[in-house]
């Protein structure tokens, strides 16, 4: 940037104000003073040191101009009005007002990045392209804390959920450091996922955890929950990432905010593979996990993982180890046109469950992710009660053994649970007296 071309002089409108009125002055009369970075608008006048110059907003062109109240007070305390040059340069010019002088009228300026620690992480619009360096330059000079500026390039990596990057501007260094919820985060921001906005996220799901929980933590990332869950709750947490380089930073991350490692175990699977061996451990000298909570954060298919949890707690052939627990899942639903995006979370759910979940579950909007995309968590203990296929519960016509009479049961499994099973792993084979109802509409409450 060629930045000799914002070297120039402005003659302004100034007062000769004395000393004693300098305090009340500015204070009644900030918002007309220059306000430029850099720029001192109350200066001393050399021939007097009982006087100073005031230097007016630039929008005071002249006389005519100056506000009525600041007039007056001009008039009652004999106050001189005189014209005076000042010299500016690069330094007091904003962030807008360097893009706008550089960038053509018709490109809009970016006026939202990411900061990540020293990075400043931006996702540049095909027109703006071809000035990403003016843009990036500007980001650089004009924000203290930022020491290199990247633009996203091509398409995120649906597993690592990773980007490529491009440096515009500043050192080429993506190891970065981020305080978050009392911890501090190290990692290469190009080989693992963060995301700054998640951090109330985070907080609010760490906040419902107590000391006695056990967590599982199916894509851990570097560690947003776990390390501050076991800092700050003192719960026990079980964190895993495919992404090698994830599960290196969480480590790093682990040891130097001092996390109690007798509590936190941390693992290199993947998420099905890492659940199932947490319940039915491979090494027979290991007990299985009684994990209460599990939180799923992959967004664009958690809800997919989901199956891992059907295959266990919702299958009657199998006998799982411990409780249903609560599932803490992250998902973007598309906005629908009756725009009930809690109803479509829950049914999107359901669909991979194969079962209706408990009417006490929560959800709700964590971010906007695009006009018709939103994530959204959704919370609920795995359910052990009705089946559920696609909108419907199904049941048909089976015979009671004992009675020999006809009664109806649920048909997406030969086998089901009663109500009073659902807080326990146990499983009945044979139907329940209360499914005597014919075939009906699922018709959801909540
Ligand atoms: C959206 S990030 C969330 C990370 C972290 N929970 C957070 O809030 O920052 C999803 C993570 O899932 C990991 N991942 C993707 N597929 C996975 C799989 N099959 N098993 C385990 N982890 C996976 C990615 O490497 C990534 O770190």
């Amino acid at each position: 940037m060629n930045k000799e071309i914002f070297k120039q002089s402005r003659q302004v409108l100034a007062l000769i104000v004395s000393n004693r009125l300098i305090h009340n002055f500015s204070k009644e009369f900030k918002g007309h003073l220059i306000i430029r970075p850099c720029f001192k608008s109350i200066i001393p006048l050399e021939s007097d040191d009982s006087k100073k110059i005031i230097l007016l907003n630039e929008k005071i062109s002249n006389d005519t101009e100056i506000p009525d109240n600041l007039q007056s007070f001009i008039k009652s305390n004999e106050i001189e009005v005189v014209k005076k040059t000042i010299d500016l340069d690069y330094k007091n010019f904003t962030y807008e007002q360097v893009l706008k002088t550089v960038l053509p009228e018709n490109i809009t300026i970016p006026h939202a990045f990411e900061r990540i620690g020293h990075i400043a992480h931006l996702n540049l619009r095909d027109e703006q392209l071809p000035y990403k360096h003016l843009i990036g330059q500007a980001i650089l000079d004009k924000n203290l804390q930022v020491k290199t500026v990247l633009n996203k390039v091509g398409k995120i990596d649906t597993v690592f959920r990773t980007f490529q990057i491009e440096v515009l501007a500043g050192e080429d260094n993506l190891v970065t450091e981020v305080k978050e919820n009392e911890c501090l985060f190290k990692f290469n921001f190009s080989e693992v996922y963060w995301n700054s906005r998640l951090q109330y996220e985070h907080f609010n799901l760490i906040d419902t955890f107590k000391s006695s929980d056990t967590i599982c933590d199916m894509f851990a990332g570097v560690g947003p929950f776990a390390c501050p869950a076991v800092k700050l709750k003192k719960c026990t947490f079980y964190a895993n990432d495919l992404n090698p380089n994830s599960v290196k930073y969480m480590k790093e991350n682990a040891n130097n905010n001092k996390i109690d490692t007798t509590r936190l175990f941390m693992f290199n699977l993947d998420a099905r593979e890492f659940v199932r061996d947490l319940l039915y451990p491979k090494e027979k000298s290991k007990k299985p996990v009684p994990f209460n909570h599990v939180i799923m954060n992959l967004p664009s298919t958690s809800i997919e993982f989901l199956d891992v949890f059907r295959d266990i707690f919702l299958d009657p052939n199998q006998n799982p180890p411990i409780p249903p627990p609560m599932i803490h899942c992250y998902t973007f639903t598309k906005n629908t046109e009756d725009g009930d995006l809690v109803e479509s979370t829950r049914k999107n759910v359901e669909k991979v469950l194969n079962y209706k979940i408990p009417d006490d579950f929560t959800c709700f909007e964590v971010r906007d992710v695009s006009p018709n995309k939103r994530m959204m968590r959704i919370s609920f203990v795995m359910p052990n009660i009705l089946p559920y296929i696609g909108e419907e519960i199904v049941r048909v016509e089976v015979v009671d053994p004992k009675k020999n009479i006809k009664k109806s049961s649920p048909a997406s499994i030969a086998t089901t649970t009663t109500p009073s099973d659902s807080s326990t792993s146990k499983r009945t084979s044979s139907p329940t007296s209360n499914e005597s109802e014919t075939i009906k509409k699922a018709k959801h409450e909540s």
